[in-house]
């Protein structure tokens, strides 16, 4: 199934958390189910906390990039649009909160994120990460689009 990040342009691929084009990092892959965006991530080793449990900084940018994701898609899908057609949306953190709710095992999560606004260029999403059934933590996400100035200097 393709990702909403597969159809990422080149020059936003290099994320650490969602880029395609960034070998060391996360590579997080999301999808619609529904009205929800899911990505489903298996933390490594190397990403402890306490042993047995995840780092909250792998927690908080998954959440942060599964949201910009989000964002994104949910622009397209407002406008009727597929994800390959120009002009590109694209996303970038505005704020990120996240609330860790219970200890996140090292095994496979689930983020599941919903939409909460749309406005102007502003997408607020709502994830929550799960392992197995139980949420360990809740993020929220204010994704704003990219000003043309962004990375320029
Ligand atoms: C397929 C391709 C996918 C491409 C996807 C690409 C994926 C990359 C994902 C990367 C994830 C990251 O780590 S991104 C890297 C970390 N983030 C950054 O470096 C961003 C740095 N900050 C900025 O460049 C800027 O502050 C922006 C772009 C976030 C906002 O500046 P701006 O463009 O001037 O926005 P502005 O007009 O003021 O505000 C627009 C609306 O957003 C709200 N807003 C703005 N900032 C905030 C904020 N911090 N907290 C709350 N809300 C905010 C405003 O209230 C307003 O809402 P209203 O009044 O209209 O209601």
């Amino acid at each position: 199934m393709d990702a909403f990040q597969d159809h990422y342009p080149e020059n936003v691929s290099h994320c650490y958390g969602c880029g395609s084009k960034n070998k060391h990092g996360h590579q997080i892959k999301t999808h619609w189910e529904g009205d929800e965006t899911v990505t489903r991530f298996t933390p490594e080793p190397y990403h402890t906390s306490v042993p047995g449990f995840a780092y909250g900084g792998l927690i908080a940018s998954l959440i942060d990039c599964h949201s910009t994701g989000t964002a994104a898609a949910a622009m397209y899908r407002q406008e009727g649009r597929d994800m390959d057609s120009l002009p590109a949306f694209r996303f970038v953190t505005g704020s990120l909160h996240v609330d860790f709710l219970k200890p996140t095992p090292l095994g496979e999560l689930t983020l599941r994120g919903t939409v909460k606004e749309i406005k102007g260029r502003k997408v607020v999403v709502e994830c929550t990460v799960f392992a197995g059934d139980v949420a360990t933590a809740r993020g929220e996400v204010v994704a704003v689009q990219m000003p043309e100035s962004f990375g320029q200097s």
